[in-house]
């Protein structure tokens, strides 16, 4: 590879630590080439390439998906997605994009997944590969239109979303670019392209996938996904910010909450037919409850207010696994107001079955308890209320209860079961909720930390 001045170690490192999808928070990445991916340019004018990086300022070390653009000369209106100005030995004055934001970096994932294209190694250190697949069956969407432009969404996300559009009437594209690489399938791809396999409505239209192969972060060679693409709703405000505003306006969301039950409930039917579920034997009990007992030991190390509490937690947690149990099977994984959209004339659509970030891949993607999402929506209502009241300083408990009753009673009339009837294991999954926030907000934004406290402190009866 020909030496570019200054170099990717000398650029990279910062350009990462400012980047929303950084997960290691506060630390200076130390990062190593561990392979990567060459697109071509149908132009032949811009040079696309995606990095695999591992990093390992963290506790554990990470592999990120980095895709970069290169260019003879600064594109305009790409300002902000600079990555550095360098200068190449042979080529001379180069530009370095950030990949998902160059129109032909993003043109070029999309056509590998649309034409089922294979993307190989950069010549560089290490190694790559990538997959494109079309999605099959009747709920994907077909065909596909050309798209005319590309941009990036803002906000608070985990990994990188580009949205395509193009011409009207025909619908837009959204293509989700997964930061943070796992081995194995991501279940936004499986659990997303079955449901819509089944014709069901309530998910956006799966385009296809980039599946890829890349060392994992110890160099063993691993497969998974790099990328969905499916429908985009456009114009459509996230659930997060409408409950919000209703919070703080005092304006009723019951029949929203209760027609999202419904929706809830009809994903966790759709699921438990078309993929894999499990018995909740002994050994499914006992190793949901190691695993929320390990979270609560996490929780109990990283937020000190915690402190004092742990008997508690370890009584209501037990409760909610020694109580009797539904079979097990696949579910949204972390469910809340920011995933979910209320569609003119469609009704509510549900994004985003990645499950907790936090989480191991291979563990998300086990069938676990549906009362997981049941409880995950309780706890979003909760912070929607208290959110609202942290900025407009009024009391939003009523809103939160109205909101959480018409839920469980929407989800009640379309499963037949009232989550109430599980108790013990629903207070045992708010809590769990709540603690693996209280560690999501201590590491990402540790000003709304008292939002999960209190849910904590509710959970235990304090
Ligand atoms: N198909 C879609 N149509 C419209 N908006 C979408 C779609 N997919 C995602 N979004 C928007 O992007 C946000 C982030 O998407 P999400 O899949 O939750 O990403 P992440 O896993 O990075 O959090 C959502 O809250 C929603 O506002
Ligand atoms: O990035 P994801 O959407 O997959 O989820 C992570 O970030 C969420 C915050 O954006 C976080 O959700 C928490 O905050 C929401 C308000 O911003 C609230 O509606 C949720 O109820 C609350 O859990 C989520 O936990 C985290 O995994």
């Amino acid at each position: 590879m020909t030496t570019v001045t200054p170099s990717f170690e000398e650029f990279l490192p910062e350009w990462v630590a400012r980047q929303r999808w950084y997960a290691g928070k506060g630390s200076t990445p130390q990062l190593e080439r561990l392979g990567g991916l060459r697109y071509e340019d149908p132009d032949g004018e811009v040079g696309i390439e995606t990095w695999f990086l591992r990093d390992t300022s963290g506790p554990a070390p990470v592999v990120y998906q980095v895709p970069l653009t290169y260019r003879g000369s600064p594109l305009q209106g790409l300002e902000k997605a600079l990555v550095a100005r360098t200068e190449h030995a042979e080529l001379g004055a180069r530009w370095v994009y950030d990949g998902c934001h160059d129109p032909v970096g993003a043109r070029a994932l999309l056509g590998t997944v649309l034409d089922e294209r294979t993307v190989t190694s950069d010549g560089g250190a290490g190694t790559g590969r990538a997959v494109g697949h079309r999605a099959q069956g009747g709920g994907a969407m077909s065909p596909v239109p050309q798209p005319r432009s590309s941009r990036v969404l803002g906000g608070e996300q985990s990994n990188t979303s580009i949205v395509f559009e193009s011409d009207d009437p025909d619908p837009a594209v959204i293509c989700k670019v997964f930061r943070v690489l796992h081995a194995g399938e991501n279940p936004d791809v499986v659990v997303q392209q079955a449901l819509a396999a089944a014709g069901c409505t309530l998910v956006p239209a799966p385009v296809g996938h980039l599946a890829g192969e890349w060392p994992d972060a110890d160099g063993t060679p691993v497969s998974g996904h790099l990328a969905f693409a499916q429908e985009f709703l456009p114009g459509v405000e996230d659930a997060w910010r409408v409950a919000l505003r209703a919070a703080a306006a005092g304006q009723d969301f019951s029949s929203r909450a209760h027609a999202l039950g419904a929706a809830t409930a009809e994903i966790h039917q759709i699921l438990a037919r078309t993929l894999p579920v499990r018995a909740a034997d002994a050994a499914a009990h006992e190793e949901l409850l190691e695993s929320w007992s390990a979270r609560a030991r996490t929780a109990q190390e990283e937020v000190p207010q915690l402190a004092g509490h742990g008997e508690r937690i370890h009584e209501v947690l037990t409760a909610g696994a020694r109580a009797p149990w539904p079979q097990l099977q696949r579910v949204h994984g972390d469910y809340h107001l920011g995933q979910v959209l209320d569609v003119p004339g469609r009704g509510w659509v549900i994004l985003d079955f990645e499950g907790e970030p936090m989480r191991p891949l291979a563990e998300r993607s086990e069938p676990d308890l549906a009362l997981r999402d049941v409880a995950g929506m309780l706890r979003s209502f909760d912070y929607a209320a208290s959110s609202a009241a942290q900025e407009a300083s009024t009391s939003a408990a009523a809103w939160a209860r109205d909101a959480r009753e018409a839920f469980l009673s929407g989800y009640a009339e379309t499963s037949g079961r009232h989550p109430r009837e599980d108790a013990a294991l629903l207070a045992a999954l708010e809590l769990d909720k709540a603690l693996y926030e209280a560690v999501y907000e201590v590491r990402n934004r540790p000003d709304w930390l008292p939002i999960p406290l209190q849910g904590v402190l509710r959970a235990l009866g304090d």
